[in-house]
């Protein structure tokens, strides 16, 4: 059992074990913030600060935006939308402005002195961008671009803060300039008058109405009336129009792509990741103060965190928030030293880190969202209360999986590459070296296992052992969805029709790779750690768990070829379901690692000090309904019980 000191936000508490919630203190009421049952700012987006991970495991380098705990964030980084304006419009200016660009529209955002949104969604497209139909037209004789919708589906839609906020729009458009058509660019529209706000000349701008979460965020659409903006407004680091029209390209077919490759790293760290750890940590606190029938019938009642079936529930989701904090440390890692090449026009890195971008965006969004799901129902009808922070939890993190690239969509983009480096190792069979692949898929190229050499339930809790059988798994169905696709096409289908009969196929064989990937980074993560110590131990345990997890749940295609036996399968139940045991004692201070305030978590569930139910009813006093008069008695309710009773 670990104990350690918390740094906690509030309160502040020395030496506290991980059992502090066992005994529930006293504390003092938590108002709920006015109708957000998100952070506030100053609602930190941790990094896992506690004593489990200040030894040994190296600090992420601060990425673009993302603060650690070490310095309070400028702004809530996770959940306050208010506060995340320009987020995306700075990355795209970072990423797609000339440096005398960023001088100019950087401070303008930072200061406030305009509030910008990125257009590029349009009411009839959103994922195929080479489809995207507002025009930007070229006009020499004024050395402008002449900025339009032609059609009802070219209307911008969804943009966040462009329903009522936004004065300038970041225009994703396709380029037509001396009489070519030049695909996807970037052009800062301004949309709004910074005197009265009131909508520019050719501007038709509103908000596109109720959403299933976000009410905060005033998503809009745009539509563009010949609006002309000057020569200069085309962000211009990998492409640009001279004066006469004449086309320069910088830099590759995708160049315009690269903000969404910096979302897309930027928002696992800041708003993905942390929500699951949030639903962690609300449903595991509610899990030791809960007590529900007997586990046996002289028992007191029973914390509902010792029946298995609960930790079956939780854990799970408490080992891939750490799985996924670790491979976001080293994917920043590899997208800061990617990111820096492709900035000086070096684009060799990017196929892999889109890959990986992409990739992990659709895994951790698509795992966050199911996690914080399960967090919810483990918490029984209080999980439905929206004083427990988990609906919204689930809501929000459910549009993660739609927005920065619809999942399926991006999952087909690994595929892509994995099919390419596949192909690439059977160019000539044997001699590919390792090196030759990109390092997130050199696994292709060693020497294959046919057959798991586990022995014993002992042995599946060997890093090496269950990170090999992913690489197996992963590289079998890679090579299926490769065969398949050639089976088809050697039978006379075109290309994109086999690609299109096989993108089932290639999906699984996307999803095995980024599990392999994720499994793959936490035991790098472990090696870091100081071997053996109680730290690595704790951790090594989640590490166990989410790899044999995986195994479980997808069973099926570690037997499909014998690699696992059913008889090795049953020893990996068995290793897991004694895991389930060991995590129990470590649960709280596990969870708080992650380090959030009371306010962030802003849950009558989570809270430090458990006290559940006196939070609960105390917050359901503050709830309008309870504050207003009936406004249903006189009109309803008294001439209805009135007609009964004349009745009587
Ligand atoms: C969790 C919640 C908590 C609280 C939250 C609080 C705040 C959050 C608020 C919400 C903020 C959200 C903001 C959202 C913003 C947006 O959604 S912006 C819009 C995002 N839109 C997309 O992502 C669009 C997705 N579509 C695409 O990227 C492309 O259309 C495509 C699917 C990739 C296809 O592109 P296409 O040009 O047709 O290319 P292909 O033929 O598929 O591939 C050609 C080659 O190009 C390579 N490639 C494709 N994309 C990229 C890229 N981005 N970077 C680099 N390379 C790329 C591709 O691999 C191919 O390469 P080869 O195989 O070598 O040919
Ligand atoms: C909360 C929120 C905020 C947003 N903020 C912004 C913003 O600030 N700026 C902005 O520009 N956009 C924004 N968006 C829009 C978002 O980027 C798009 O909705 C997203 O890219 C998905 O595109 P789509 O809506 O066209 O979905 P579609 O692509 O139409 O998806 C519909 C279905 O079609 C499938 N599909 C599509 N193409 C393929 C294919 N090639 N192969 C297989 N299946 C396919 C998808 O898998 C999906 O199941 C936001 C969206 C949301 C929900």
């Amino acid at each position: 059992m670990l104990t350690g000191a918390h740094s906690w936000g509030s309160p502040t508490r020395e030496g506290s074990t991980w059992d502090h919630l066992e005994t529930p203190q006293p504390h003092e009421p938590f108002p709920p913030t006015k109708g957000r049952l998100v952070g506030k700012p100053g609602c930190q987006v941790p990094f896992i600060s506690c004593t489990l991970l200040r030894q040994g495991v190296p600090g992420p380098p601060s990425p673009i935006g993302y603060s650690t705990t070490a310095s309070l964030p400028n702004r809530a980084l996770s959940g306050d939308v208010a506060l995340n304006i320009h987020r995306v419009f700075l990355k795209a200016l970072r990423s797609l402005g000339s440096e005398e660009q960023i001088a100019k529209w950087d401070p303008l955002c930072k200061n406030i002195q305009i509030i910008a949104t990125y257009a590029q969604t349009e009411l009839g497209h959103g994922t195929y961008l080479q489809g995207l139909e507002t025009e930007a037209t070229y006009d020499a004789a004024t050395q402008e671009f002449v900025i339009h919708s032609p059609t009802l589906t070219a209307t911008k839609w969804w943009p966040g803060d462009l329903g009522r906020s936004a004065t300038h729009a970041l225009v994703q458009a396709q380029l037509v300039c001396s009489g070519a058509r030049r695909g996807m660019h970037a052009f800062i529209v301004p949309i709004r008058s910074l005197r009265d706000h009131t909508p520019l000349p050719g501007i038709i701008v509103g908000d596109i109405g109720p959403k299933m979460d976000f009410d905060q965020m005033d998503n809009g659409f745009l539509r563009l009336n010949h609006v002309r903006v000057p020569r200069e407004n085309m962000l211009s680091r990998f492409a640009q129009v001279l004066p006469d029209g004449t086309y320069i390209k910088l830099g590759t077919a995708q160049s315009n792509y690269l903000p969404m490759v910096v979302v897309r790293v930027e928002l696992l760290l800041g708003e993905v990741l942390p929500t699951l750890q949030k639903a962690c940590v609300i449903a595991t606190r509610y899990s030791v103060i809960r007590r529900q029938s007997q586990l046996r019938p002289s028992d007191p009642e029973a914390k509902v965190l010792d029946y298995q079936t609960q930790q079956q529930k939780l854990f799970p989701q408490l080992a891939i928030s750490y799985a996924f904090h670790f491979l976001a440390v080293s994917l920043l890692e590899f997208f800061q030293h990617a990111y820096t090449a492709i900035l000086n026009r070096d684009f060799s890195l990017l196929p892999e880190l889109h890959a990986l971008s992409t990739g992990m965006k659709a895994m951790m969004s698509e795992f966050c969202t199911q996690g914080a799901e399960m967090c919810r129902r483990a918490c029984g009808g209080h999980g439905y209360s929206k004083l427990s922070g988990l609906p919204s939890l689930v809501t929000k993190l459910s549009a993660s999986c739609t927005y920065e690239g619809e999942n399926t969509v991006l999952y087909l983009q690994v595929a892509r590459f994995l099919v390419k480096s596949y192909l690439q190792t059977q160019m000539s069979p044997g001699s590919t070296p390792q090196r030759s692949l990109p390092p997130s898929v050199a696994y292709l190229a060693t020497p294959d296992l046919a057959r798991c050499p586990a022995q014993r339930a002992a042995d599946f809790l060997c890093p090496e052992l269950y990170t090999t059988a992913w690489a197996h798994v992963a590289a079998r169905l890679i090579k299926d969805s490769v065969h398949h696709l050639q089976t088809l096409t050697q039978s006379g289908a075109d290309q994109h029709e086999a690609w299109n009969q096989t993108t089932v196929i290639h999906l699984q064989a996307a999803k095995a790779h980024c599990y392999y990937v994720t499994v793959k980074g936490f035991t790098e993560a472990l090696e870091k750690l100081e071997n053996e110590s109680a730290i690595q131990q704790v951790l090594k345990r989640l590490c166990d768990l989410h790899a044999i997890h995986g195994i479980l749940t997808n069973s099926g295609d570690f037997l499909h070829d014998a690699f696992l036996s059913g008889a090795q399968v049953d020893m990996a139940r068995t290793a897991y379901l004694d895991l389930l045991r060991l995590i129990r004692k470590d649960a709280i201070l596990l969870t708080d690692a992650f380090d959030f305030t009371d306010e962030c978590l802003n849950s009558a569930l989570g809270c430090y000090d458990g006290n559940v139910y006196e939070r609960l009813f105390q917050w359901a006093q503050k709830s309008p309904t309870n504050t207003q008069e009936n406004p249903a008695y006189e009109e309803y309710i008294r001439p209805l019980l009135q007609s009964w009773r004349s009745k009587l």
